[in-house]
């Protein structure tokens, strides 16, 4: 299956993120060109299926009509020290940054240090948001969100600040900041349930894990709230499907999550899409993979299993 026309890559990344030192995947081709394939080590197989999903939309049919050609992006910040979260807005030359925070590892105190400097980094005219990935209940998300907003002289928006839908809309009710929702969408059986329950201001939208651009866009058009595409730390040929869903979306009002290539070492192309002044263009399809080392053939055994077993699952073939 997809025998010569698959690559495996293993590639480092400055600064673990969600875990992750290592990012892994799987690149396929097919007749509209390249696709990337990287569920999560944690995700089981059943939930790999709509990465799946995603990754043959681009090789086998490519994807809807832009109606823009250049996308806002926002630096990424990892859970590093105030100094280095300054150095890392200031490279990316981005106007938005979205901060990690609410990591196990760190304090409110350490939070609150790397949201002032992140501030610092961009002036009074930048945008600063958090992603604290469902980590606070009630009660710790009021008091931090008061506390970061404090620190960063207001915030763009809080990024899951809980783990349910039901204590989204309690925080939602408590706080004068944006509630964006990203979890809750991703792993949702309904979506839409989010939007219903009033628990969010904005969605955040992953193509792979919703199963492609064209179902990320159903699912943006029937949430009915501004949304945010971001990536899953894909290669350029991921982030490529990314550009191309937020391309696609009727409006968008907020910088995207898909600035994501400079938390890797490297790139499975030669022309990676790193943006130029906090914009990435819009490629018409993904690119090559022509800048590539493929993985050891352990790791290329271990993707070629899960590709197998993921495909007989999804019934794609
Ligand atoms: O949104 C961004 O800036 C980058 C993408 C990102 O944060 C992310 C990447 C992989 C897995 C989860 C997340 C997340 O939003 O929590
Ligand atoms: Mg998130």
């Amino acid at each position: 299956m997809f025998a010569e026309q698959t690559r495996v890559y293993a590639i480092p990344m400055h600064t673990s993120f969600r875990g992750i030192t290592v990012r892994e995947g799987l690149l396929l081709r097919g007749d509209a060109g390249w696709g990337e394939f990287c569920p999560f080590a944690d995700y089981t197989d059943t939930e790999a299926v709509p990465w799946l999903t995603s990754a043959l939309e681009a090789a086998e049919h490519g994807w809807p009509a832009p109606v823009r050609d250049r996308i806002p992006v926002n630096a990424t910040v990892p859970v590093v020290s105030p100094e280095r979260a300054f150095e890392i807005v200031r490279e990316s030359g981005c106007g938005t940054a979205k901060v990690k925070v609410a990591d196990p590892g760190s304090t409110l105190g350490q939070d609150v240090d790397r949201v002032a400097a992140v501030r610092d980094a961009l002036g009074p005219s930048g945008q600063v948001r958090v992603d604290a990935n469902g980590a606070w209940d009630v009660d710790r998300a009021v008091a931090a969100i008061t506390a970061l907003d404090r620190a960063a002289g207001g915030l763009e928006y809080v990024e899951q600040p809980c783990r349910t839908i039901e204590e989204l809309a309690a925080v939602r009710r408590r706080v004068n900041v944006r509630i964006a929702a990203d979890e809750s969408i991703r792993r949702a059986e309904d979506p839409l349930r989010v939007a219903v329950a009033g628990a969010a201001d904005i969605a955040v939208l992953k193509v792979a894990p919703l199963g492609g651009v064209r179902r990320a866009l159903a699912v943006a058009e029937s949430a009915g709230l501004p949304c945010v595409v971001s990536s899953a730390l894909e290669t350029s040929i991921g982030l490529a499907a990314g550009l191309a869903l937020a391309a696609a979306l009727p409006t968008l009002d907020y910088a995207c999550g898909l600035g994501t290539l400079s938390l890797l070492k490297t790139d499975a192309v030669t022309h990676p899409l790193r943006p130029t002044n906090g914009w990435l263009p819009v490629p018409r399809t993904a690119p090559a993979p022509d800048a590539l080392t493929e993985a050891d053939p352990r790791t290329r055994d271990r993707w070629l299993s899960r590709l197998g077993r993921v495909t007989a699952l999804s019934g794609h073939r």
